[in-house]
């Protein structure tokens, strides 16, 4: 049903197979073929707008691991913000108020948007997978023959149904169906009312007036899925007159553009609970943003995979890194690794932003025109280094140095900047080891390599008194705000000063 979107957003992502932390022109590009392919797909101008400046803003020098390309990111960016909107604030869409027998379920909504046919589909879910006792009652006085579709229906799934009065009005149909389910033991009783071509006063009000007599503890609208932002207009009418507490979106099955799902959640506010995908009285399932997502991007595979190079690779670093860093070992390598680190997570000022306590100082930074050229020459000159050099930085005499940064393009004193870094760093990792028999240290690394960079429970794992302490050992002159004392290595004070 995402045919056009998938393969639209798949063209795309093709292009985008750069490594390094995604720049503002890739993400620009990608996004906004995203956006004509969310229109396409009969998403509304606003809900679209909407996402797109959401993803914007996340994806806009988002981290990148080496195993995967910037594309796979957006893709996983646009995927999460997709279940995002989908989802809203539900937990258990498919759940249903059905407490205090017999609860009444009110189902609303025009004609042949498939109301009865989901009716009798939700009453056999309910009898099956929940083992409730069911009664079903047809209040279409209009047209007699869909009482008796919603009879032949009830035998089908063998479900009952209240029996036929003719010339009953719907409200005095909606009183006999209460009295019945609670003279019957019933769990729940469902009220199938009577559609109209359109949304017209006279049908509102009959529905309105059941209402009254029923106060059904959901109130679920079925729409035909394929009708795009008429079901959403449809939708916004019914809640307005009526109150829906969830939609049904039948015919997903088709091959319709389905972007009303999106426009549906997100200009309603209403959760979708379940889906039609079908004629059969089987064919109704829970409402699933994760698959829809998938569906729409039609790139589940990718999104796993990203998913699983992320969380393999950063464990393996985090639990490699802290078994060194505990033995207070800090090398050269190690520190490349921080350094790349750091360009990943959009230079300083992105990791500073991470970090508790450290916004301020990523704001001071925002106007310093600082770009990652020092991390990068650091990493020259590291890489300059032999094999042995940088697992034993000790070994550097003075030929070795010259050696090195000329090979680099730099001086020896930017070296000597480096190497005292690498001591402090490595001194720092000692006391810290010690201090919180890897406690602290665990945390950092979890920090470090865990989703999204400092995640809250790190400062809040952390004794205020122990970050003073490893922001002193840290050294550096200009002390940073929020964390004690001086926090950065004195090689990386240096930042933002051109060479
Ligand atoms: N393919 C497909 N067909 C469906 C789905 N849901 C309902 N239908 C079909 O749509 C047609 C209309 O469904 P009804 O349940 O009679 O529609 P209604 O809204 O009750 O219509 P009125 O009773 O006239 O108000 C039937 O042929 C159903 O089998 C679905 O999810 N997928």
């Amino acid at each position: 049903m995402f045919e056009n979107l998938s393969e639209r957003l798949g063209g795309v992502f093709d292009r985008l197979t750069k490594q390094g932390a995604l720049s503002e022109d890739d993400v620009r590009t990608a996004l906004r073929e995203v956006r004509v392919a969310l229109l396409e797909a009969d998403v509304s101008l606003p809900v679209a707008r909407n996402f797109i400046k959401a993803v914007e803003k996340k994806a806009t020098g988002a981290a990148v691991t080496k195993s995967i390309t910037p594309g796979q990111q957006v893709v996983k960016i646009v995927h999460d913000e997709l279940i995002a909107v989908l989802a809203g604030e539900d937990e258990d869409p498919g759940k249903l108020r059905i407490d205090n027998p017999p609860a009444p379920i009110l189902m609303v909504g025009l004609q042949g948007g498939g109301k009865t046919t989901t009716t009798a589909k939700l009453a056999k879910r309910l009898k099956e997978r929940d083992g409730k006792k069911v009664l079903m009652a047809s209040l279409d006085v209009n047209r007699p023959a869909a009482m008796e579709q919603l009879e032949i229906l009830g035998k089908q799934i063998g479900v009952d149904t209240l029996p036929i009065v003719k010339g009953e009005d719907p409200v005095a149909i909606a009183k006999r169906a209460k009295t019945q389910a609670s003279l019957g033991g019933y769990d729940v009783y469902m009220l199938d009312t009577a559609g109209r071509l359109s949304i017209d006063e006279e049908l509102m009000a009959q529905v309105a007036a059941v209402r009254d007599v029923a106060k059904p503890r959901e109130t679920l609208l079925v729409v035909d899925g394929l009708t795009g932002q008429d079901a959403v207009h449809t939708a916004e009418n019914f809640d307005n007159r009526i109150g829906i507490s969830g939609v049904v979106l039948t015919r997903m099955d088709g091959d319709g553009r389905g972007g009303a799902a999106l426009s549906m959640r997100a200009i309603t506010g209403k959760p979708i609970k379940f889906v039609g995908l079908g004629e059969k009285m089987d064919a109704l399932e829970t409402f699933e943003p994760e698959r829809v997502a998938g569906r729409i991007l039609g790139m589940g595979d990718i999104v796993a995979l990203v998913e699983k190079a992320q969380a393999t690779l950063e464990q393996e670093q985090a639990e490699r890194m802290m078994k060194r860093f505990q033995k207070g070992q800090f090398n050269m390598n190690d520190l490349r690794m921080q350094l790349e680190q750091m360009i990943k997570m959009g230079g300083m000022q992105g990791m500073m932003s991470m970090m508790p306590g450290m916004g301020k100082m990523a704001k001071q930074l925002e106007g310093a025109d600082i770009d990652d050229r020092l991390l990068k020459q650091q990493i020259a000159l590291i890489n300059s280094m032999t094999k042995a050099e940088r697992a034993n930085p000790l070994i550097l005499q003075a030929s070795r140095k010259k050696r090195i940064a000329g090979g680099a393009g730099m001086d020896v004193s930017d070296l000597n900047k480096l190497l005292k870094m690498q001591r402090q760093m490595s001194d720092m990792m000692k006391k810290m080891g010690k201090m919180g028999k890897g406690g602290m240290l665990k945390q950092a690394m979890r920090g470090m390599f865990g989703k999204g960079g400092m995640p809250a429970d790190m400062a809040q794992g952390m004794d205020p008194k122990a970050i003073e302490a490893a922001a002193r050992q840290m050294g550096g002159k200009g002390g940073l705000p929020g964390l004690g004392g001086g926090a950065l290595p004195p090689g990386l004070s240096g930042l933002g000063k051109k060479k």
